[in-house]
């Protein structure tokens, strides 16, 4: 890795969220991430773009442990994850991938589904309130069956909201939508990251969109960080 190019692994913005010590992945003789050092503070976004196959999937699955590092790991505030039970570790760092996964029943059902697991009753006021802040109004008893790609979008992130995350991941979170629902999504995100102050990772292949969302933006290679800084440069000089 070119060290100057590389830039700053660290955060610019303040308290640190989430950081990673030479996190890596090896699958038999392969190496699909490789020894990776970043920090994401409190209320930045920081996009991963590179080549199909360079690893962002296998990196930002590391980060909540749906995969296990074979090397280095993951702090969240300060603490190795591996300490952190997984089911607390699940709730402290959401998810949303491509693809809203939700489970068969209400948007209300799906919603409180984080805080029921805990035994913990959610309040239909609360619910009332995540549905108005993710745009969706009025859905509380619709069945996800008949949601729209962009609505079951919202609602996954709604979903992970109610756990009160403070770190939310993102796989190609607009990439299997229709354009109208791209920037009501990505404005949702950007919004709630900055309110609640979570630590966001987005992998994304589209340039645009880490150029309108990201404060910083890593690029990856082979597994490898081969460039990391704020978006407007590294973009520029990819
Ligand atoms: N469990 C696994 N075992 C072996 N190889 C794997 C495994 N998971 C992923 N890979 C390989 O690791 C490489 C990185 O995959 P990954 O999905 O992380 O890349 P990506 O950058 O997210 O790609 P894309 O943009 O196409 O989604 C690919 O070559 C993939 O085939």
């Amino acid at each position: 890795m070119d060290i100057s190019r590389a830039g700053d692994g660290g955060s610019p913005r303040g308290l640190t969220v989430l950081e990673t010590r030479n996190l890596s992945r090896r699958v038999g003789p392969r190496l699909l991430v490789q020894e990776i050092n970043i920090q994401v503070s409190a209320g930045e976004i920081l996009a991963v773009v590179g080549p199909s196959g360079a690893g962002k999937s296998s990196f930002l699955r590391l980060l909540n442990r749906l995969d296990e590092p074979t090397a280095g790991t993951v702090l969240l505030k300060s603490t190795d994850y591996h300490s952190i039970v997984p089911r607390e570790l699940r709730r402290r760092v959401g998810m949303v991938m491509q693809t809203a996964f939700l489970f068969p029943g209400t948007v209300a059902a799906n919603i409180s589904f984080g805080p029921r697991q805990r035994r913990e009753a959610m309040a239909s006021a609360r619910i009332t309130a995540l549905l108005e802040r993710v745009g969706l109004s009025g859905f509380a008893d619709r069945d996800v069956g008949h949601l729209s790609g962009g609505e079951a979008q919202r609602v996954a992130v709604a979903r992970t909201l109610a756990n009160d995350p403070e770190v939310l991941l993102l796989d190609e979170p607009t990439s299997a939508l229709d354009e109208s629902s791209v920037r009501g999504v990505e404005e949702l995100v950007q919004g709630v990251v900055r309110e609640r102050r979570v630590a966001c990772v987005i992998v994304t292949h589209n340039r645009e969109q880490a150029a309108r969302l990201a404060d910083r933006t890593m690029v990856l290679k082979a597994g490898r960080m081969v460039r990391i800084g704020a978006t407007g440069e590294v973009l520029h000089d990819a």
